[in-house]
């Protein structure tokens, strides 16, 4: 299982690289790492298992973060009428999103960034995302809210885009134009 001594920090190159595509149909090995990715999303957020393995509760995790530089994402999350998320996904590839903006009130922060690095983070209010799942099946997503913005995320790692890039240095709670705020 994945614990935090196998997620890479801010800092080690893999994570400013652009992740290879997987290729399809997934290998044994690809489809384990993927199943390990998303293992470790619902690990830690269950408060025995995060306690007991030291596994900083997370609700979403990309490749890149394990040191594995293939596109692959895991996101385990509710949205804020409780409908739960739960994907393992391979080339997840965001082919259309709105005008209007989105952010996380709270900022973001990120399971590879130790430090807290506050300010607002732009992101597409709603996205639909295609995507390979772990039967080799092609899934097609439309996201809003809090889902929508947890899989930019995660996409933007396979990318070697961190969060605090968005970031406006000048002033990081600027309100964001044209944005809607994302609770948590
Ligand atoms: C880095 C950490 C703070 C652990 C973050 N968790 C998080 O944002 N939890 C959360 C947010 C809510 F809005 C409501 C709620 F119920 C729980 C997280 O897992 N990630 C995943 C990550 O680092 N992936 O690479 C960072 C999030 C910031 C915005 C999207 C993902
Ligand atoms: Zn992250």
């Amino acid at each position: 299982m994945i614990t935090m001594a196998d997620i890479i920090r801010d800092g080690h190159p893999t994570l400013r690289r652009v992740a290879a595509e997987v290729t399809m149909p997934p290998s044994q090995e690809d489809k384990e790492i993927l199943k390990s990715l998303l293992e470790y999303v619902i690990n830690s957020q269950d408060p025995e298992l995060a306690e007991k393995y030291g596994l900083r509760g997370g609700v979403g995790l990309a490749a890149p973060q394990i040191n594995v530089s293939k596109r692959m994402i895991a996101v385990h999350v509710k949205d804020e009428n409780g409908k739960q998320y739960s994907y393992a996904l391979f080339n997840p590839k965001i082919i259309s999103h709105s005008v209007e903006k989105a952010y996380l009130t709270t900022g973001e922060g990120c399971l590879s960034v130790d430090e807290a690095i506050p300010g607002f983070v732009p992101r597409y209010a709603r996205i639909t995302l295609k995507a390979i799942d772990l039967d080799g099946k092609e899934v097609k997503l439309r996201l809003k809210g809090l889902p929508a913005i947890v899989f930019q995320h995660e996409i933007d790692h396979l990318n070697g885009v961190m969060f605090y890039d968005y970031i406006n240095e000048n002033d990081p709670f600027l309100p964001i134009e044209n944005a809607i705020p994302v609770e948590r």
